[in-house]
């Protein structure tokens, strides 16, 4: 069978990076063209790993170029600069998986906690991309909206617990990322010496996932919980660890229904003792362990930012999307040691 070519736009980055990587090896995917800003550099200069691997030419991004190369394309560039893209590339018949946040919020809450929208036609037929809950609909899309790497490890902590939880009780999460979530260019907490056996909070209760967060668990409960979300720093390359913090009416089995929710879906795994960051890194699984005291429940989950919570489950949504198999090329051996 013929591969489907396909592009990468915002090359130099860290998912940039990620997506060459999982594409270079995908049974069904052929990339055709990667771009940057600039252009006219070897993807091995960009990426010194990738010398001897991947030579191919990095182009200037030009989306008219792209929609004679490619049939999808995906976008790893800041939001604002991917709705740009997005607009142009959707209106030549490409289709576009975005991972930056300019699709994945309503009209509303994206102008308030972003900037203003350019593109609000398409931002309508968008589909959030979390398979466990739009696979079906990610099947049908031209445009996936991919999710941000702290909504994707909270709300599938969450999810299976929503229809029991206390409709007045607020929700707390407790969310720690490593460095390369903050994208490539260096910043100062960021820095080697800030960060290094250092950890620390930043925009607690102001981050602008925690609307993303609240807005898909509304859209999947129907009602609003009032989410509380902090976010860390870790002193490492990659890996995000969530702790959640729920209240339920009733006294349930938090196992067993953790265990029955999941029971079908190949990305996310029930683990017996709290998660940690190593197993996931790699791979694009999210593990989930769960404990409770009476009506409070402790939910633990893991995921690597960059893979699950980026460029993996990118390419999980372009093979829902173009009819393949949702494992196909799928990272899954973690780095461990
Ligand atoms: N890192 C992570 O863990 C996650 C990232 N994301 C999202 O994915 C997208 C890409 O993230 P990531 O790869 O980490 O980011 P990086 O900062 O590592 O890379 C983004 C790339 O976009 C290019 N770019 C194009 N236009 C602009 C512009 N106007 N301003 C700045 N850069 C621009 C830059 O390359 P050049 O100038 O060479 O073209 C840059 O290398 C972002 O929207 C991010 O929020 C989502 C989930 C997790
Ligand atoms: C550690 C770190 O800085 N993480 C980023 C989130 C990365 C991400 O998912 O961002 P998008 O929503 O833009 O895609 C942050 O807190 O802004």
């Amino acid at each position: 069978m013929a591969k489907i070519d396909v592009a990468i736009i915002g090359a130099s980055g860290y998912t940039g990076l990620e997506l060459i990587k999982i594409l270079i090896n995908h049974p069904h995917f052929n990339i055709s063209y990667i771009a940057t800003t600039e252009g006219g550099i070897k993807a091995s200069e960009l990426h010194p790993s990738l010398l001897g691997v991947f030579e191919q030419e990095v182009l200037k991004a030009d989306a008219s170029v792209v929609a004679k190369h490619a049939k999808l394309a995906f976008l790893a560039l800041p939001h604002k600069a991917a709705m740009g893209f997005a607009k142009e590339l959707l209106g030549l018949h490409v289709k576009v998986v975005d991972l930056s946040a300019d699709y994945r919020l309503e009209l509303e809450a994206y102008e308030k906690h972003y900037c203003e929208h350019e593109d609000k036609e398409h931002l309508k037929e968008a589909i959030y991309g979390l398979p466990e809950i739009n696979r079906a609909k990610i099947k049908e899309a031209n445009l996936i909206a991919n999710p941000g790497c702290y909504p994707t490890a909270s709300i599938l902590g969450i999810l299976p617990f929503l229809s029991y939880l206390k409709k007045d009780a607020p929700i707390f999460i407790d969310a720690k990322s490593g460095v390369s979530g903050a994208g490539k260019k260096p910043s100062a907490t960021a820095h080697f010496v800030t960060i290094n056996e250092n950890i620390f909070a930043y925009n607690p209760l102001k981050h602008r996932h925690e609307p993303e967060i609240s807005e898909k668990l509304r859209l999947v409960s129907g009602h609003p919980f009032e989410v509380n979300f902090v976010p860390h720093l870790l002193p490492v390359s990659r890996g995000m660890l969530v702790s959640s913090y729920l209240q339920t009416n009733e006294v349930i089995d938090a196992k067993a229904i953790l265990q029955d929710f999941y029971k079908n879906e190949r990305f996310v795994r029930i683990r017996e003792v709290p998660v940690d960051i190593k197993s996931t890194a790699g791979t694009n699984f999210c593990d989930i362990f769960v404990s409770q005291k009476g009506k409070s429940i402790f939910v633990s989950s893991s995921i690597d930012n960059l893979l699950r919570g980026a460029s993996a489950q990118a390419v999980v949504n372009a093979n829902l999307m173009c009819g393949f198999e949702e494992s196909a090329g799928i990272p899954i051996i973690a780095y461990v040691p």
